[in-house]
């Protein structure tokens, strides 16, 4: 896609999307959410958070995004617009942040919530710190997306409103509940924007 081809001034054609940039790989988000159609936006703080109508969870350090959404003000904010029903997205330690319950944290560690799932941190890390593999998501076309697992998350377990979208080795990596999607894997990283593309459909849809 060029980028003569996307609309950039219409919020109902590109939807405002912040991305959660207290830490991790901010950048790589706004320019997948550019290109598939989306108007990025950077969220540091609550107001900036008022003003998007959904909402990308990078990839990072959950331990050390949980500290600075707490600091910076955000947490309950956060917390808030999900249970509301704002769209978001979230990557790797994205993930993280959307479980309502997560093993192998931090002691003081939070989360958002957001979707019913037990998600340990760094299981696929113990065993292989990065690799990819093709991962087949329910929802998309045109065959598996390339998937880079970096000090990974795995889905434990989801509880009966969440959906799981995708497996690898057995392991849930892939999980949607109404509006919130979540991967292990980070496909920010990869120049395929199909996930961003569903994701932007779904802000679209809601
Ligand atoms: N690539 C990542 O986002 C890694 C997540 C990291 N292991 C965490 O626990 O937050």
């Amino acid at each position: 896609m060029t980028t003569s081809s996307i609309p950039a001034t219409s919020t109902a054609d590109a939807p405002v999307i912040g991305v959660l940039a207290l830490q991790g790989d901010v950048r790589e988000h706004l320019a997948a959410l550019t290109a598939a159609g989306a108007t990025p936006r950077q969220v540091r703080r609550p107001e900036e958070l008022a003003e998007v109508a959904a909402l990308v969870i990078p990839g990072g350090e959950s331990t050390t995004m949980s500290k600075l959404a707490i600091i910076f003000g955000l947490l309950e904010p956060l917390r808030e617009r999900v249970r509301a029903g704002m769209p978001v997205y979230g990557t790797c330690a994205g993930m993280i942040m959307l479980a309502d319950k997560i093993l192998d944290g931090r002691d003081d560690q939070e989360t958002i919530g957001g979707i019913d799932m037990i998600v340990r941190r760094n299981a696929f890390g113990r065993q292989n710190e990065s690799f990819e593999a093709e991962v087949e998501i329910q929802g998309i076309e045109d065959g598996p997306v390339e998937g880079v697992f970096i000090r990974a998350p795995w889905v434990e377990s989801v509880g009966g409103g969440a959906e799981v979208l995708a497996t690898f080795d057995g392991h849930t990596v892939a999980v949607r509940q109404g509006n919130v999607l979540a991967t292990s894997f980070h496909p920010e990283l990869t120049g395929d924007h199909r996930v961003h593309r569903l994701f932007v459909e779904m802000v679209r849809g809601a």
